[in-house]
């Protein structure tokens, strides 16, 4: 912290829309490769939260790549930032009492530990979609994975550049296994047991 900034603490809290709202605050991280399913599955779950009456907003690579993480890249240090930020923005959310919904590719344990680091551990969900490489380029959404095998698009996920699943997320999503539905009540079903919703 600088030396001359002095945080001014607010009278109202998170606590106090929380319980305006009726519910927890928190936010729902999906780490998957590309095409795994991340944004489907947050998708649906957001639309399912959303008319339940909860309050909720994703996070997702068109709102921040294309604005407060415009000229980032994918190596290592840019994706280092780009979580970085990701993770300080979620935590602003989730302080204003929103059910927040993160979906990227996040391929680093070091740098999804990170996100736990700033987020607080007791307000992160980690789901794995844990969709293979060979499905993800079968399925090849966006066309990326055949330039990245051309050599046309440097440092991709489970390319040339690594993803390190996660040893012991929440939840965790076979996308081949089970249907969009599935997933989704799978989420749903975790989110009520546990009594965050
Ligand atoms: N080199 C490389 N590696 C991985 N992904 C790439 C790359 N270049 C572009 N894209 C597209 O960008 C999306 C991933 O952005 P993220 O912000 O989620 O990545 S990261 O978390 O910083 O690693 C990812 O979106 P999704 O397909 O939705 O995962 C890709 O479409
Ligand atoms: N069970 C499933 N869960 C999620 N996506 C699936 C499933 N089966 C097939 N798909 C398809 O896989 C693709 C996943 O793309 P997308 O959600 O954009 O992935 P990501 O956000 O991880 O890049 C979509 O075309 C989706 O329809």
């Amino acid at each position: 912290m600088s030396k001359n900034i002095v945080i001014h603490d607010y009278d109202i809290t998170r606590s106090h829309r929380n319980k305006v709202n009726g519910h927890d605050s928190f936010v729902l991280w999906f780490t998957g490769l590309s095409g795994s399913g991340k944004s489907t599955i947050a998708n649906k779950v957001e639309e399912e939260l959303f008319y339940k009456g909860i309050h909720t907003y994703a996070l997702d690579g068109d709102n921040i790549r294309s604005g407060i993480n415009k000229g980032l890249g994918f190596t290592k240090e840019d994706r280092y930032e780009n979580l970085r930020r990701i993770a300080e923005v979620a935590k602003l959310f989730v302080d204003s009492g929103v059910v927040t919904i993160a979906a990227f590719v996040s391929p680093l344990i070091s740098d999804r530990d990170q996100v736990k680091e700033i987020v607080g551990h007791e307000d992160l969900i980690e789901i794995y979609v844990d969709t293979s490489l060979e499905e993800c380029e079968n399925r090849d959404v966006k066309g990326l994975y055949k330039k990245a095998r051309a050599g046309e698009i440097k440092n991709f996920t489970g390319i040339d550049a690594p993803y390190e699943a996660p040893k012991n997320p929440h939840l965790q999503i076979s996308t081949v296994d089970i249907s969009i539905e599935m997933s989704v009540k799978q989420i749903i079903d975790y989110l009520e047991e546990t009594r965050r919703i």
